[in-house]
């Protein structure tokens, strides 16, 4: 059995639909703030393998709440990955590009220096490395700009703004690799599967979408995708100020995934029309921009 430490966020839903057997924990089970609590679930589920998909995702709350997002991003992952390395099972953890700076001007490799920007890129730093320090096997998957059709997350935010604006302001200098929560929850419940026949394939790994796209570009398929009228104008991010600064360039170099874990970078276009189609939304035939 697989346990799953989230139940209501967007890669917990898809894990939950891909893995109807799995145990998925919500709060109320196991609240991360306490991560004594997620340690003794491991302990009573005696689980063949587990998946934190659970955090402290608020990004720009978290300026205000350090401590809180630390212990949820921090501390209890460690504690996690501890308990996971007792049981001699595999860790399945996710991280994120805001663990980098994005300055580099070129997608960014696994064992790139990092340079968090944001309390919330710290935490999930200190997060990382408390699950390395456990010493189990496990893997790190470094994701980014995931969507889905559930809770708040760009796309739901583009289609519910298209709905009320004639215009979008969006910022075109910050770019990345959109990755659909569907295609995520597949890549950890591979990476789990093989972790079990191959722990030397411990480490950290880096899962985005492509192709790369501006934060607008993005705005730009989703509106077009979704058969909207709205029309989307480029900004720079200093003409948007965010209590928390994001990276610029949150490019992912997938290489050393797709070569030693054999997952291929999901097509985020091709998510983009599934989450449209489940949101009954479309059609999605408008001319293909790529
Ligand atoms: N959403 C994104 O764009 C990105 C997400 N990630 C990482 O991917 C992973 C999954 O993210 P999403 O599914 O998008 O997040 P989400 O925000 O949709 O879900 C997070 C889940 O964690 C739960 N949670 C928060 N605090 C908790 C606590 N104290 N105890 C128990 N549960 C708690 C929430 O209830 C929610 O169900 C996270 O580790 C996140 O840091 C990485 C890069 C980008």
């Amino acid at each position: 059995m697989i346990l799953v430490f989230g139940r209501t966020g967007q890669l917990a839903r898809a894990l939950a639909r891909a893995a109807p057997a799995a145990v998925c924990l919500d709060r109320a089970a196991a609240d991360l703030a306490h991560p004594e609590a997620c340690a003794a679930a491991i302990a009573a589920h005696r689980p063949a393998a587990v998946i934190n998909a659970a955090a402290y995702t608020a990004v720009d709350r978290a300026e205000a709440e350090e401590a809180q997002a630390h212990r949820v991003n921090a501390d209890a992952p460690a504690a996690m990955a501890r308990a996971c390395a007792g049981l001699g099972v595999p860790f399945v953890h996710l991280s994120t590009d805001y663990v980098f700076g994005g300055a580099g001007g070129r997608p960014i490799a696994p064992d790139a220096p990092t340079g968090p920007l944001s309390a919330y890129g710290r935490s999930k730093l200190a997060g990382e490395r408390g699950v390395r320090a456990a010493g189990g096997v496990h893997a790190i998957l470094r994701t980014s700009w995931v969507f889905s059709a559930h809770g708040r997350n760009f796309v739901t935010t583009v289609l519910r703004l298209s709905e009320a604006r004639d215009a979008l302001r969006i910022v075109d200098d910050q770019i990345g690799g959109p990755t659909p929560a569907a295609d995520l929850a597949a890549a950890c419940l591979s990476v789990a599967q093989r972790l079990q026949d191959a722990p030397a394939l411990s480490g950290t790994y880096h899962y985005a979408g492509r192709p790369e796209v501006s934060r607008k570009g993005f705005a730009e398929a989703i509106v077009a995708r979704s058969g909207r009228k709205v029309r989307v104008e480029g900004i720079p991010s200093a003409a948007y100020p965010t209590a928390a600064a994001r990276p610029l360039d949150a490019r992912l170099d997938c290489s050393r995934t797709e070569a030693a874990l054999g997952l291929a970078r999901p097509d985020w276009r091709a998510g983009l029309d599934a989450v449209l189609r489940e949101l009954g939304i479309g059609p999605a035939r408008e001319a293909q921009r790529w």
